[in-house]
């Protein structure tokens, strides 16, 4: 196995798969790094506190990581998605599989990261790796569970079995696009709850806007084709609940910044990790106008992330709103 993208996840992902006795290289865009993880078995920026296994191999030069490569698993962020396939596209021999942990959309268009790869990398099996995993428990060793979903179900359950370990079960399933959305969305849904928090709102605010943005993962789920089974399990409310409680979780750090009046800039600085729904409430918000969809807590991070209220204003408009059913008819019906 390969993993691309030497940062939290990638390292603890090819951390995992090598401590499961599976040959595993890693590789990351900055050679210094990757020579001194080599050396030290530590990644100092990224994961300090964990010792990583001595047979991992770190690889800065991409055509030499592939070579021979069985599965190739991307853990770049979503912004650096499209770029990384098309390094890849002259490089990967013709029957490596691709697999994806990276969490978000294709910036400025709302296409899924499948779809990138489809069109990129067209006629290998594929699948994405996504469920409630922060990068530094998993890398810990701590208990934790994740999902694999691919179209050719042999091929989820065999990714699924490379990453199992004795403190990690790996589930496997075949919605990739449920698998995806959930991942993308509770990014965008955990700034919210951060918000809430940061503005010290108290506990019901943070359970109600959990669950009315569970409503609207299932709505717009829903209308994308997602199956409800995937966006209730580890992909979807798995990860929203890790999300928006678990103070590890960078998008509700950077939450929790903007209620107690950080600026937003500087609480990017601060975090100095990638923080998804930046560009994630971007997409979100294309897809729900593309569906007819109203999303109110993704409309009101999409205005917060840009400026265009307060946090306070947008609070007074998300109470303002109309008293309503919890659900509209019909969520569920498929056909
Ligand atoms: N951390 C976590 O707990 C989890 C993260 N994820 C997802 O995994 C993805 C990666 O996140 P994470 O590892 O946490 O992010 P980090 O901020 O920890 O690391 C990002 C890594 O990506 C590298 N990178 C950035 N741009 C490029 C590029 N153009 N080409 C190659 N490498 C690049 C960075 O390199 P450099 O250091 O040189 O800038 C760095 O190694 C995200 O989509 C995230 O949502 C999913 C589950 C858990
Ligand atoms: O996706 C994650 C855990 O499942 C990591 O969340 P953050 O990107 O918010 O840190």
């Amino acid at each position: 196995m390969v993993v691309l993208g030497a940062g939290s996840w990638g390292t603890a992902l090819a951390a995992l798969s090598a401590r499961n006795g599976v040959p595993t290289r890693l590789w990351g865009r900055d050679a210094a790094a990757l020579a001194a993880i080599a050396q030290t078995h530590r990644n100092q920026r990224y994961l300090p506190d964990v010792e990583l296994p001595p047979d991992l191999r770190c690889e800065s030069d991409l055509a030499t990581a592939l070579r021979g490569a069985d599965i190739v698993l991307i853990a770049v962020p979503s912004h650096a998605f499209a770029s990384m396939l098309a390094e890849l596209e002259p490089l990967l021999d013709a029957d490596s599989a691709i697999a994806w942990a990276t969490k978000g959309f294709e910036p400025g268009t709302g296409r899924f990261l499948h779809e990138l790869v489809a069109e990129h990398l067209p006629g290998r099996a594929t699948a994405v790796v996504t469920g409630p995993s922060f990068a530094r428990e998993v890398a810990a060793g701590l208990p934790s569970a994740v999902t694999v979903h691919s179209e050719d179900e042999a091929f989820a359950r065999q990714l699924a079995g490379l990453l199992h370990a004795p403190n990690l079960r790996a589930y496997s399933g075949s919605d990739v696009l449920g698998g995806e959305l959930g991942g993308a969305m509770k990014n965008v849904l955990a700034v919210a709850t951060g918000i809430a928090d940061g503005m010290e709102l108290g506990l019901n605010a943070r359970a109600g806007l959990i669950t009315r943005g569970m409503n609207e993962m299932l709505r717009l789920g829903m209308a994308l084709g997602a199956r409800p089974e995937t966006l209730i399990g580890l992909s979807g409310l798995g990860d929203l609940v890790l999300t928006c409680t678990g103070d590890l979780s960078r998008n509700r750090r950077l939450g929790l910044a903007l209620g107690r009046g950080v600026a937003i800039d500087e609480a990017l600085r601060q975090i100095g990790q990638v923080v998804e729904s930046v560009l994630t409430a971007d997409e979100v918000n294309r897809l729900a106008l593309k569906h007819g969809l109203d999303l109110p807590i993704s409309a009101a991070v999409h205005a917060v992330l840009h400026g265009e209220v307060t946090p306070v204003d947008a609070l007074r408009r998300l109470m303002a709103r109309e008293q309503k059913a919890e659900y509209p008819p019909g969520l569920f019906r498929t056909n």
